[in-house]
Parts: C-alpha cells; structure tokens; sequence
C-alpha cells in the first residue's frame, strides 16, 4: 500500500489551519441510504470545539424517506417525540483532505444519544457490532466494494429538468474493458482517480463496462468499516467531481432496461496476525471456516436481502443473464452466481454479487459479517459449488422485489438474533415506507401502455 496518502492526522490539521491551507471540515455520517449527511465547519471552529465536543444533528436524518419527507413508523424519531437531536462524534482514525474540495478536509462521525449511548440504527453503528462480534471469534474482515456507474453529458439539473429522459451517455456503445472507451472521458476518470487518491484511497484501476456510458474504478481492499466509510466519500465526491465538471454521474441499480450498475463485495478473513484464514488444505483449497462462512451466505441471503437490494429499483437488475444474480448458489469463479469464490491462497475470498451501486456499503457488509457468523456458529455444511449456468440450474430465486425481501427481513430469526428487534424494525419501516411511496406513484410505464391503448 505504498501509494497511500496517509489519514490526515490531527497536528497535521491544525498546521494547515495555521498556514491557510485548510479552512473548511466536512463532518458527515453515512445515513440510512448510505448518503453523508452533515455539515461543513470553518475550521478554527471546528479545531476549537467540534474536535472536542461534537456537533449535533436532527435526528430525524435516520428517519426520513429517500427525499426528506417526515415518515411515520420509526420508534426512535417522531413528531410525538419532538425531532431532537443526537450527538455526532468524529472519528478521527478517518480525517483525510477531500481534494476536489478547495481547502477542505472531511471526517466521518458516531451518532450517540444525549446520554452518550449509541443510536443503535446507525449503519455506521451496526456494522461496528457486528465487526465486534466477529472480533470475538478472532477474526477482522477485508472488504472490497466495486461500483459501477454510467456518466452522461447531461448536468445533473439538466437531467432533473428532462425527468431523466433522453440523456446522452459519455459513449454511445459497449465498451467493456476497451481501452478506447475510457480514453474518451479520460479527464474525468484521471481527476476521479488522483482525487480519490488525494482522499486517502488506493486506486487500482479504471475500466469500462457494458451499457453506454458505463465504467467502474477499483480502490483496494481494506478493512471493513474503512473501505464502507470510504465508499461514502468516494461516491459523495464522484458526484461532487462529476457536477464540476457539467456532467452527471448515476449509481442507481438499474437506469434502463440494459445492464445495471453493481457493487460486487469481496470480503475475506484475517486472523489476528493479519493472514487470510480463507485458505486450507482440502481439494477445494478453502478452510472449514471459509466453508462455514459461504454456506452461512447461503442460509442468509433471502433474509439479508433488504441490506444489498435495498430500494425498488434494486430488484430490477436481477434478470438471467445479464451478469447480475438470480440464483441462490456458489461457484468457483462462476459469474452466474449470488457468491463467486475467487483467488487463491493468500488472496481467497468470495464475491457478493448481489449488490448493486445504490447499496448501502455499511449495511450490506455488516449482514456479510451476520450471515458468516450464522454459519461459523452453527457450523453450517456448504452445499456443492454450482459448475455451470446458475441461470438455468434450478435454484433457489433471489427476492424478487423489495416487497418480498421486506417480508423475508421483518421474519427473519437469523436477522433478528444478529442485529437485535429495534434494527429489524428500523428498516422493515424503510422499506414499508419506500413500498407506500411507490405504490402510490402512476409511472411513465403505465402511461404509454395505458392512455391511449385501454
Ligand atoms: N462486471 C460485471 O460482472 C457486470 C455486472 C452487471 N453490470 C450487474 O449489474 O450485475
């Protein structure tokens, strides 16, 4: 990881406060959609009293729909209990410049309660639990997240005004890994690239992908709750990137009815030592808790769907094949599969395909962590590996639509006894409350088939 920017350090922020460099500190928590959600200090306040002390914000940032609607049905934010706040903590282990910001640097929050206790529906916060259970049993989690995105020349207010129609895609064709492809909005990737790199990110690779417009850059991995904080900033910042540059930039699961934007997750073990305890001696080259950590994915993964799939929309990318997942199986190096085992020794792991570019990366890795741990605990046997094509074989479906991985969650005793009743029901509301809104929404879709033709 030679190439790293280092975290900003504290002394090292009030040196550049001194000298002029920095003036502004963003302080943001990931938010229920994954969004960072708070504000910017003048520095010298921020080194004076907000280092020290926190800030606070409304807390009805956990409980409000995609659009900042009040919504009813959250037991912890209401208009009954008064729309309070609670406290926002930096975590200073995450303080790092944000370059496409002038003088700026950023820090990533806790949320407490006044009494000091943790707001246990914080995805920040469920994803700490369930890393310490995982400590328990000895083990930390290294996490990679890819997403994809489709760039369009459109402004993002040029895009609003046109209801998202009729957009024109940076390229015009598919131009998966061409190198051509990527050459043509090069400018973009290269200031997304060393921006992030700026940012404290270790930036693999760019390339591009399937549907007009379509790229993915690669950051490495890195341990669990740093690699979801930084695809916080690195989507946050993409989008800020894009905006200054006049164009627009979309992570939606699925924009059209042509390949959808995914975040594959890879997630491996380490011991204590920091080795990779995926490895073993067996023919399948994986050690016993590997096994039962994939064969837990399995038992888990129509429960948990709510945490990859999260939104209507989510659903929409689960087509055969489309390189997006349908079944419910496992393979070497199988793309046709909900889990993709890849790598070898020091580098095996395994591949969530299920995810797509509008999950909430801390959400999702803490059910990766919760469904392991189910199949650690009751030692979980790993069905066959699935040698051919998912698609066709007969397997068990993904959800199909948020209404039915809703259901799935809300009677879940897997999720329950991992994250506890008050997160269950935080995000069955969610979803009651996403499923509401669109239920109640007439869509282009039933126009054209229905205004002149019924
Ligand atoms: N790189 C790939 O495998 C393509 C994934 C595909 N875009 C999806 O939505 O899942």
């Amino acid at each position: 990881m030679a190439d790293r920017t280092p975290p900003l350090g504290v002394e090292e922020l009030h040196a550049l406060v001194a000298s002029g460099e920095i003036d502004t500190v963003v302080l943001a928590f990931p938010d229920m959609q994954g969004r960072l959600q708070g504000k910017r200090f003048a520095a010298r306040f921020f080194l004076d009293e907000v280092l020290h002390h926190g800030t606070e914000g409304c807390n009805y940032l956990l409980a409000v729909d995609t659009e900042m609607n009040t919504v009813d049905g959250y037991a912890m934010s209401s208009w009954d209990r008064g729309y309070g706040d609670f406290a926002m903590h930096p975590d200073l282990t995450t303080l790092r410049r944000v370059p496409w910001n002038p003088g700026t640097a950023m820090v990533v929050a806790d949320l407490a309660w006044n009494d000091g206790s943790p707001v246990l529906a914080a995805p920040r916060q469920i994803l700490r639990r369930q890393l310490d259970r995982l400590a328990e049993h000895g083990f930390t989690a290294q996490v990679g997240t890819e997403l994809e995105f489709i760039v369009f020349k459109d402004t993002y207010e040029q895009a609003w005004d046109a209801n998202y129609r009729g957009l024109t895609p940076a390229n015009q064709y598919n131009i998966d890994y061409s190198v051509l492809g990527t050459g043509r909005i090069e400018p973009l990737l290269r200031r997304i690239r060393n921006e992030m790199a700026g940012a404290g990110l270790t930036v693999e690779s760019a390339k591009g992908e399937c549907n007009p417009g379509q790229h993915e850059i690669a950051f490495r991995y890195d341990e669990a709750l740093r690699t979801c904080d930084q695809h916080a900033i690195y989507k946050t910042g993409t989008k800020e990137i894009a905006a200054q540059e006049g164009v627009s930039i979309t992570f939606m699961a699925k924009y059209n009815e042509r390949e959808g934007n995914s975040c594959h997750i890879h997630l491996s073990l380490a011991d204590a030592a920091g080795n990779n305890v995926m490895p073993g001696d067996g023919e399948d080259g994986m050690s016993d808790v590997m096994r039962y950590f994939l064969a837990g994915q399995l038992a888990a993964l129509r429960d948990f769907s709510l945490l990859y799939a999260p939104n209507i929309n989510s659903y929409k990318r689960f087509q055969p094949g489309s390189f997006a997942p349908t079944a419910v199986a496992w393979g070497h190096d199988n793309r046709t599969c909900a889990l993709r085992v890849v790598g070898h020794g020091r580098s095996l792991r395994f591949e969530n395909r299920l995810p797509g570019g509008d999950v909430n990366p801390h959400l999702a890795v803490a059910g990766l962590v919760a469904a392991g741990l189910y199949g650690i605990e009751q030692k979980l046997e790993l069905p066959d590996a699935c040698p051919g094509n998912a698609y066709t074989a007969g397997y068990e479906h993904v959800p199909t639509t948020l209404r039915e991985a809703a259901t799935l969650w809300e009677n879940s005793p897997i999720a329950k006894a991992a994250f506890g009743d008050e997160v269950v029901a935080h995000y069955r509301n969610m979803a009651r409350v996403e499923l509401e809104a669109f239920d109640a929404a007439v869509t282009d879709w039933e126009l054209r088939r229905s205004f002149e033709r019924m």
